[in-house]
C-alpha cells in the first residue's frame, strides 16, 4: 500500500504540491504564483485597489503586461502612442490605464510600439516567461494555454489578479485530476485544433468542472509545442481549471534560446532540465476522471451552435433538436439553430459564409499561419467573403511570418494581414461581425454574439478555415486536392526569436545566498506586510429576497455582460449591461419575455437557473459586478463553472449549488409564484418566505467564514508574510532560474531593486484595524 508520502502522484499533484505555501486543516491552501500575466481589460481594478490600499507589487519581476483585447489591428506604420492610436474612447481609456499602471507599479510592459506586444497567452510562451513546473496565472480564462509547458496555468478573476499583484499567492483548494489520453495518429488535414474540439464534444463544456485535465497518449506527445498550446488553451472550453501536457524534449528544444528562460547549456539551464523532467506522472498515479479517445476517430471538426460542445465533423449534418433527449436540450436546440441561421439536417458543407477570422490566442501562432498559408497558396478568396483576415497573435509572430513571405501569400490569395490582437475573437476592438453575419473562426468560442451582436461563428482549425474562404462555404480542407496538410508534429523549424530584452542573467551560487540572505526589509520581491485585517466586503448572514427563475443550462459570462460593457475601469455601473442581449433588443428596447424585464423580478435579490453550468467561459468579473449592481447577491443553480464561482465570493456574493433535482424544483416554484426566499447562511439552509426549511445546502467552511465576517483575502494572506518570505527564500535556492532577473533591474550592489512598504489601508482604502485569523 503506498503511504501517503509516496503515493503515485499525477503531473498536476507535483506542481500544485511544489507550490503550497501553507494549507489549512480544511485543504484551503495558499499557493505560490510564479508568473502573472496582465492585460488592460481585466487589471484596472485591481491596480486602484491596490494603489488605494498603498500596496506595492509584490513581484514585478515575475509580472508581464501587455496590451490586447482592445487594440486596434490596423497598421501601425504611423502610431506615436496609444492615446492617439486608439479611437474608441473606453478602449483608449483601458489601455492607458495599464499604460500608468505599469509605470507606478514598475512592471515590464509590451506597448503597441513593441515587436513583442501581442495577445498574452501568445507572448508568455515566446518569451520564455512561461516555464515547465511554474505556476500561471492571468486575470484571463484562456491562461489554460500556458499548461502546455506541464505549468499549472489557470484563469483568475480581478480581485484575484489583485491578490497575486498584492502576495504572489493565491487561496485555493486541489482541483480533481482528469486524464484525456489520445492515442494513436492524426489524419492528414487533422490538427490538434480538431481534437480539442472532438474532446469537449465528448465531454461537454462542463466535463471539466473542478479538475485539471492532463493532455496524454501518443497522439499529444507527437504534437508540437504550438499544436500542444492550442488544446491546452480550449481546456476552458471543456470546463477545466487547466489543462497540462508533461513536459518532454519538445518543450526543452523549444524553450531553448529564448529571453527569459534559463540560457541554453549554462548550469542553470541543465539543472532545470533535470527538474522537469522530473515533472511526468508516476505509473499508477490516479485519475478521478478518465476518457480516452482514439486518434483515428477524429476528423476535421467545426461547431454548428452557440456553445463550442455543439461540434460536428464537417462531413455530417446540422442535428435536428427533435432528436435530443430531454425537454430542455430539445428548447435549447430550437434556440441554437434559430440564433444561428440553420434548419436541422442541412449538410454543414452546404452553410454559406461572411467572414473568415484566422487568428486568436488558441490558434495564431506561426504554426497556425504556414500551415493556413499551405492551404492558400496560389488560390483566391472566393467572391461571397466580405472579410477574410489574418490576424497574427504577436508583433514577433508577425515578423516570422513576413520574413517567410507568408503576408504575401495571404493578401495575393485576398486575405486582410493585420497587426497582433484579440481582434475578432471577442470584437471588443473595431473587429466584428455585424449581425446576422456568419464567420469561419479559429478562435475558441462561439456563444450568441461573441463576435459581435447577432454574429453566428464556427469554430475550426486554421486550415479549415483557410479551405473555408478559398470555397465560400464550411468546407472540408481534405478537398482541396494540392493541399498536403499534416498534423503539426513537433517543428524541425521553430519561430526565430531574437531576444529582445537582455538575456537572463543566470544566477550563480552566491548570488542566490546573497538574495536569500538579505535582511528582511530588503529583501529581493518583497513587501514587508504591517499586521492589519482587512474587513472591507458587506457582510452576508440571512438574506432575503424575490427571486428570478432562470430556465437556461450553460449560461456564459459572455451572455452575463457583454464584451462592450468590459471596457470599463471601474467595479461598478454595470446594471444595465446584465445580460444585456437577453434583456434589449439591438435598437435598445427591452425585450418583455426576459424575466428580468418581468414584474416582480425587476426587483429580484437572488437568481435560481435550472440549469446546470452557471458562469462557463470568460473570467470577467464583470459578471458577478454585474448581478450585484442589479440587486442580485445569491445565485442558486445545480452548478457553476470554476472562475465565476470563486470570483463571486471574492465580492460578498453567494453562490449555492443545489444538485438535488427536487430541491431545486421547490426552490424554483417558489420563485416562480413571485414569493420571496430566505438564504440562511450561517444555518446553510435555504427557507420559503415564512422562514420554513425547504432544503440544506453545502459551503466551502472558509468561504463562508470570510462572508459572515465581510473579510477581504488579501489582508488575511498578507498576515502570512514570513511564510511567503521562507517559500520564496527557498525557491531562489531550488529554482533560482524563476526569479526574473532579466525583467527587473538590480542596483548598485547587485540587489533586486524593489521596495519595501509599509500596508497601512485595506484595498478599498478603509484604515486598518485588528489583525484577523486566516
Ligand atoms: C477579457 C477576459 C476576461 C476574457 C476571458 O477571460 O476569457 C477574454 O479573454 C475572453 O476571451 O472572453
Ligand atoms: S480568447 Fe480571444 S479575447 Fe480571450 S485572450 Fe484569447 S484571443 Fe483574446
Amino acid at each position: 500500500m503506498p503511504t501517503a508520502e509516496n503515493k503515485p502522484q499525477t503531473l498536476y499533484d507535483k506542481v500544485f504540491q511544489d507550490h503550497i505555501v501553507d494549507e489549512r486543516l480544511d485543504g484551503t491552501i495558499l499557493l505560490y504564483i510564479d508568473r502573472h500575466l496582465v492585460h488592460e481589460v481585466t487589471s484596472p481594478q485591481a491596480f486602484e485597489g491596490l494603489k488605494n490600499a498603498g500596496r506595492k507589487v509584490r513581484r514585478p519581476d515575475c509580472t508581464l503586461a501587455t496590451t490586447d483585447h482592445n487594440v486596434p489591428t490596423t497598421s501601425r506604420k504611423t502610431l506615436k502612442n496609444i492615446e492617439t492610436f486608439v479611437e474608441e474612447e473606453d478602449s483608449r481609456l483601458q489601455c492607458m490605464t495599464l499604460e500608468e499602471n505599469v509605470k507606478d507599479f514598475g512592471i515590464t510592459y509590451f506597448g503597441l510600439g513593441d515587436k513583442r506586444q501581442g495577445i498574452v497567452h501568445i507572448i508568455g510562451p515566446e518569451q520564455g516567461f512561461t516555464l515547465p513546473g511554474t505556476t500561471v496565472v492571468c486575470g484571463d480564462s484562456h491562461t489554460s494555454t500556458h499548461g502546455a509547458f506541464g505549468a499549472l496555468a489557470f484563469g483568475i478573476g480581478t480581485s484575484e489578479v489583485e491578490h497575486v499583484l498584492a502576495t504572489q499567492t493565491l487561496i485555493t483548494k486541489r482541483s480533481k485530476n482528469m486524464r484525456i489520453k489520445v492515442d494513436g495518429n492524426l489524419s492528414p488535414g487533422v490538427s490538434s485544433k480538431d481534437i480539442i474540439l472532438h474532446a469537449i464534444g465528448k465531454i461537454g463544456t462542463a466535463g471539466g468542472t473542478g479538475a485539471v485535465i492532463e493532455f496524454c497518449g501518443s497522439a499529444i506527445e507527437s504534437l508540437s509545442m504550438e499544436a500542444r498550446m492550442s488544446i491546452c488553451n480550449m481546456s476552458i472550453e471543456g470546463g477545466a481549471r487547466a489543462g497540462m501536457v508533461a513536459p518532454d524534449e519538445v518543450t526543452f528544444e523549444y524553450l531553448k534560446g529564448r529571453p527569459l528562460a534559463p540560457k541554453y547549456g549554462s548550469e542553470e539551464w541543465n539543472r532545470a532540465v533535470k527538474y522537469w523532467k522530473s515533472l511526468k506522472s508516476d505509473p499508477g498515479a490516479k485519475y478521478d476522471i478518465d476518457v480516452f479517445i482514439d486518434a483515428a476517430d477524429i476528423t476535421p471538426t467545426v461547431t454548428w451552435g452557440t456553445s463550442p460542445e455543439d461540434v460536428v465533423p464537417i462531413t455530417g449534418k446540422v442535428p435536428d433538436p427533435e432528436t435530443f433527449s430531454t425537454p430542455e436540450k430539445r428548447a435549447a436546440g430550437r434556440r441554437k439553430l434559430e440564433y444561428m441561421g440553420l434548419a436541422a439536417n442541412t449538410p454543414m458543407e452546404e452553410v454559406v459564409l461572411d467572414k473568415v477570422f484566422i487568428g486568436s490566442c488558441t490558434n495564431a501562432r506561426i504554426e497556425d499561419l504556414r500551415a493556413a498559408a499551405q492551404v492558400v497558396k496560389g488560390k483566391k478568396v472566393a467572391s461571397n467573403i466580405k472579410r477574410a483576415m489574418i490576424v497574427p497573435g504577436s508583433g514577433l509572430v508577425k515578423t516570422q511570418a513576413e520574413a517567410e513571405g507568408l503576408d504575401k501569400i495571404f493578401l495575393d490569395a485576398g486575405f486582410e494581414w493585420r497587426e497582433a490582437g484579440c481582434s475578432m475573437c471577442l470584437g471588443m476592438n473595431p473587429d466584428i461581425l455585424s449581425p446576422q453575419e456568419r464567420c469561419a473562426s479559429t478562435s475558441n468560442r462561439n456563444f450568441e454574439g461573441r463576435q459581435g451582436a447577432g454574429g453566428r461563428t464556427h469554430l475550426m482549425s486554421p486550415v479549415m478555415a483557410a479551405a473555408c474562404a478559398i470555397v465560400g462555404k464550411l468546407t472540408d480542407v481534405r478537398k482541396l486536392s494540392d493541399q498536403n496538410v499534416t498534423p503539426r508534429k513537433a517543428s524541425p523549424t521553430p519561430m526565430e526569436i531574437k531576444p529582445h530584452v537582455d538575456e537572463r542573467v543566470e544566477t550563480d551560487d552566491d548570488e542566490r545566498e546573497m538574495i536569500a540572505d538579505q535582511p528582511e526589509d530588503n529583501a529581493p520581491h518583497t513587501n514587508t506586510i504591517a499586521a492589519h485585517s482587512s474587513a472591507g466586503l458587506p457582510k452576508f448572514e440571512v438574506y432575503k429576497g424575490l427571486a428570478a427563475p432562470l430556465d437556461r443550462s450553460n449560461v456564459d459570462t459572455d451572455a452575463i455582460i457583454p464584451k462592450q460593457f468590459l471596457k470599463t475601469i471601474k467595479r461598478t455601473g454595470l446594471c444595465s449591461a446584465l445580460f444585456y442581449e437577453l434583456r434589449f433588443n439591438l435598437d435598445g428596447t427591452e425585450k418583455p419575455d426576459f424575466i428580468l424585464n418581468q414584474e416582480p423580478y425587476r426587483k429580484a435579490k437572488i437568481l435560481v437557473v435550472t440549469g446546470p453550468n452557471f458562469g462557463c467561459g470568460s473570467s470577467r468579473e464583470h459578471a458577478p459586478w454585474a448581478l450585484l449592481d442589479f440587486g442580485i447577491k445569491c445565485v442558486i443553480a445545480p452548478s457553476y463553472a470554476d472562475i465565476f464561482f470563486n470570483n463571486t465570493f471574492k465580492n460578498g456574493m453567494l453562490p449555492i449549488a443545489i444538485t438535488n433535482k427536487d430541491d431545486l424544483d421547490k426552490i424554483a416554484a417558489e420563485a416562480r409564484a413571485g414569493k420571496e426566499i430566505e438564504v440562511d447562511l450561517p444555518n446553510q439552509t435555504i427557507n420559503d418566505a415564512s422562514g420554513k426549511k425547504i432544503c440544506s445546502f453545502d459551503v466551502d467552511e472558509f468561504r463562508k467564514h470570510c462572508l459572515i465576517n465581510g473579510l477581504d483575502d488579501i489582508g488575511l494572506t498578507m498576515q502570512m508574510e514570513d511564510k511567503i518570505k521562507a517559500f520564496e527564500k527557498k525557491m531562489t535556492q531550488q529554482t533560482p532560474w524563476l526569479d526574473g532577473s532579466g525583467y527587473l533591474k538590480r542596483d548598485k550592489s547587485g540587489r533586486l531593486a524593489a521596495k519595501a512598504v509599509p500596508v497601512p489601508k485595506t484595498n478599498r482604502g478603509e484604515e486598518v484595524k485588528e489583525p484577523l485569523e486566516w
